[in-house]
């Protein structure tokens, strides 16, 4: 793991924390900052931890052990001085039933002293198309939508924001991972946990891998991705005869069909996945008839490695 990069900077800090559900250990000792201006994805399988850390961090679990700083401050003695100052996306949303959306909206505006301009706010996320839709007859897509109208209308300066994109089309994910790059860029540290790797890629200043309730790795997706080595990736139809192409290429590189249709030359010796080797899967792709889809020469991918770290697909699937 690499070390923690404690400055001034950090909106969030958890150092060693703790929280147990009956016997289960949800978090075993999880540290993890957050700084103003960058969004720190957390990343993890099902079960991680992620939910309940954010549940911690806002005040809503008391932790068994460890500690939180929130803005310098205690989620659970400070809650409210925090809640003018943070804001939060849960899973359930925890929204009010019986409010027209854009309604809703606008009270929780009320309670900030600077709110951002709702109408502008509710364009930008599409609320105004169900703004007096009732909240309890709105889609999943809507209700995520207006929760997270809700979590950012504040301008907080820490967003804890737990899979803010599931659930959502094409079109309002983009929406929202613009939103949220105007909030790092107002200054804002987002907590950010997701299961896309698309999202932490895109997003993502600094990456924070979960795993049985402790981090396991941190650090930016380039520090994360850039050691391991080089793959010259390509898509094909699925069970293309590799033996001669094994033959052609040097020992110095391994030829597998990762899963099916999606085939990988693995350097095993620096510079292995040379030009030479990209030429030779090239022709002999040429000799099957096939267009290779997305040749690329490149390193591990973020899945790759969060795969790794957390204990494979299998894992994942459980
Ligand atoms: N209220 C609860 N009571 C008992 N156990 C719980 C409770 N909430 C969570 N857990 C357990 O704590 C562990 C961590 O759950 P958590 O929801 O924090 O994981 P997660 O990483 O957010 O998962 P997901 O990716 O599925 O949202 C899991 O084993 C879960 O079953």
């Amino acid at each position: 793991m690499l070390p923690p990069r404690g400055d001034a900077a950090a909106a969030l800090v958890v150092r060693g924390l703790v929280k147990r559900y009956g016997r289960r250990t949800a978090l075993d000792g999880l540290d993890l900052e957050a700084r103003r201006g960058e969004v720190t994805a957390v990343l993890g399988p099902n079960g991680a931890g992620k939910t309940t850390l954010v549940e911690c961090c806002t005040g809503l679990r008391r932790p068994d052990g460890g500690s939180l700083s929130v803005l310098g401050l205690d989620p659970r003695a400070d809650g409210r001085p925090l809640a003018a100052r943070t804001g939060v996306l849960l899973q359930d949303g925890g929204l009010p039933g019986g409010a027209p959306a854009e309604a809703v909206l606008r009270l929780v505006a009320a309670q900030h002293s600077d709110p951002m301009d709702v109408p502008e706010l509710a364009r930008l996320l599409g609320v105004d198309g169900f703004g007096r839709t009732n909240v309890r007859r709105l889609s999943g897509g809507q209700k995520q939508r207006l929760a997270l109208a809700c979590a950012v209308v504040g301008r907080p300066e820490l967003a804890f924001l737990d899979e803010p994109s599931t659930g959502l089309d094409p079109h309002a994910r983009a929406v929202v991972w613009d939103l949220l790059e105007q909030l790092r860029a107002a200054g804002t540290a987002v907590l950010l946990t997701t299961h896309s790797m698309a999202e932490a890629e895109r997003l993502a200043d600094a990456v924070v891998v979960v795993r049985d309730g402790r981090a396991v790795a941190s650090g930016t997706v380039e520090e994360l991705t850039s050691s391991g080595p080089e793959v010259l990736r390509f898509g094909a139809p699925a069970g293309l005869p590799l033996d001669a192409l094994r033959a052609a290429l040097p020992t110095s590189v391994a030829t597998d069909e990762a899963e099916p249709g999606r085939y990988e030359v693995t350097a095993l010796r620096p510079g292995a996945v040379d030009p030479q080797v990209v030429a030779t899967a090239a022709s002999w792709c040429a000799a099957q008839g096939v267009l290779p889809q997305g040749l690329a020469v490149g390193r591990r991918s973020l899945e790759d490695v969060v795969l790794e770290l957390t204990g494979g697909p299998s894992r994942w699937a459980a």
